[in-house]
């Protein structure tokens, strides 16, 4: 619903609020939603923390915005959009615990899951209005649990004539996972395994200013020299700010910021990934030990974490080019990644 532009009521007990996603609101489902009522804005914290509003007072991922005068739809979108913030000049905000919390939070965890501009236009719901969905189930809803094997087939590729990809699917609408395997590998031993999350611009445009696309053909050559293993293919797209985020922080990178920076000023944290369901991929298929091939940590940590055993880290380096020799840097000095 958020992501066809529509309202959705998030309640909890008592509380029941409307919220409509602020970037795709246009000036007429603005004022339906207003229905010439008050409206508030609520927005993320690391949003708020980059616009410098002092959050001093404030807990908690979910902010709520008010101005000295009606929240207008223009307003919105500029503290929404870190792309519109210079060029529009945004009057004195008014920020607040958000007032029923556990909906807020949950607004905007919705927000976030479905990769939107984490900022919502929000007022209490009235009585009939509908769809409604109960913030415990946004606040609880797991993915990896609900992860299933879907089908398994062979995929004949140029590095593996005999390969097979394996896709997994969870909950309705959710992303479809695949795992790659290649080679012969033994299950019952610590199998080779690379945990690619998706990146459109580099895997299918060979885009120079990361450097997923070499990774993804180093990992497949690597673990073919190594007798086989399993490359599992994680539909986090831009470690899991969705594809129109990430293309607004490639945006925001042109205007000088970093990779974690513009993350910030888009209004989500420095790495949104977990690994819970890749671990909970690795465990369908009977794998229970791995060597994993990576320079991130938090990988390590969030395999370990899941209950998977990784025996070794195994390096992965790629030679760096003059467009991501700043993203390399950043992954080394302010992600952790052992390059
Ligand atoms: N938000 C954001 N995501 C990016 C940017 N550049 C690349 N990505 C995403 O970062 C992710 C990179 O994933 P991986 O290569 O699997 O992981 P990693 O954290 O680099 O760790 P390694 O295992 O060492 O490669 C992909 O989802 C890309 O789409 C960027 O500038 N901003
Ligand atoms: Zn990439």
């Amino acid at each position: 619903m958020l992501r066809r532009g529509r309202a959705v009521i998030i309640e909890d007990g008592e509380a029941a609020l409307a919220c409509i996603a602020v970037e795709l609101a246009s000036p007429r489902v603005f004022d339906a939603f207003a229905d010439g009522g008050e409206v508030e804005l609520l927005a993320s914290r690391d949003r708020m923390a980059a616009l410098k509003a002092g959050l001093e007072d404030i807990e908690g991922d979910a902010v709520s915005v008010t101005t000295e005068g009606p929240m207008t739809l223009d307003i919105a979108r500029a503290v929404a959009n870190p792309l519109l913030d210079a060029s529009v000049a945004l009057p004195r905000l008014r920020l607040a615990e958000p007032g029923p919390a556990t909906v807020a939070h949950a607004a905007m965890r919705l927000a976030k899951t479905a990769e939107l501009l984490p900022a919502l236009l929000v007022r209490p719901a009235t009585a009939t209005e509908g769809p409604r969905v109960s913030a415990g189930d946004i606040l609880h809803y797991s993915a990896p649990e609900t992860l299933r094997i879907i089908a398994g087939a062979e995929l004949p590729i140029h590095d593996d004539e005999g390969a097979r990809l394996m896709a997994f699917a969870g909950a309705a609408g959710a992303e479809v996972h695949v795992a790659l395997i290649l080679g012969d590998p033994d299950f019952s031993q610590p199998t080779l395994v690379r945990l690619h999350s998706e990146c459109l611009t580099g895997d299918v445009f060979g885009s120079l200013r990361c450097d997923c696309g070499p990774q993804l053909a180093a990992a497949k050559q690597t673990i073919l020299e190594a007798g086989g293993g399993v490359v599992l293919y994680l539909r986090q797209e831009g470690r899991k700010i969705g594809l129109a985020n990430k293309m607004r922080a490639y945006a925001l990178q042109g205007r000088g910021y970093d990779t974690v920076d513009a993350n910030f000023h888009i209004g989500f944290g420095a790495d949104d990934r977990d690994y819970d369901v890749a671990a909970r991929m690795l465990r369908l298929m009977g794998i229970e030990q791995v060597r994993l091939l990576t320079n991130n940590p938090e990988k390590v940590a969030g395999l370990r974490k899941a209950g998977i055993g990784v025996v070794e880290r195994v390096p992965l380096r790629i030679a760096a080019n003059p467009h991501n020799e700043r993203y390399l840097d950043t992954k080394r000095d302010r992600s952790g990644h052992e390059l």
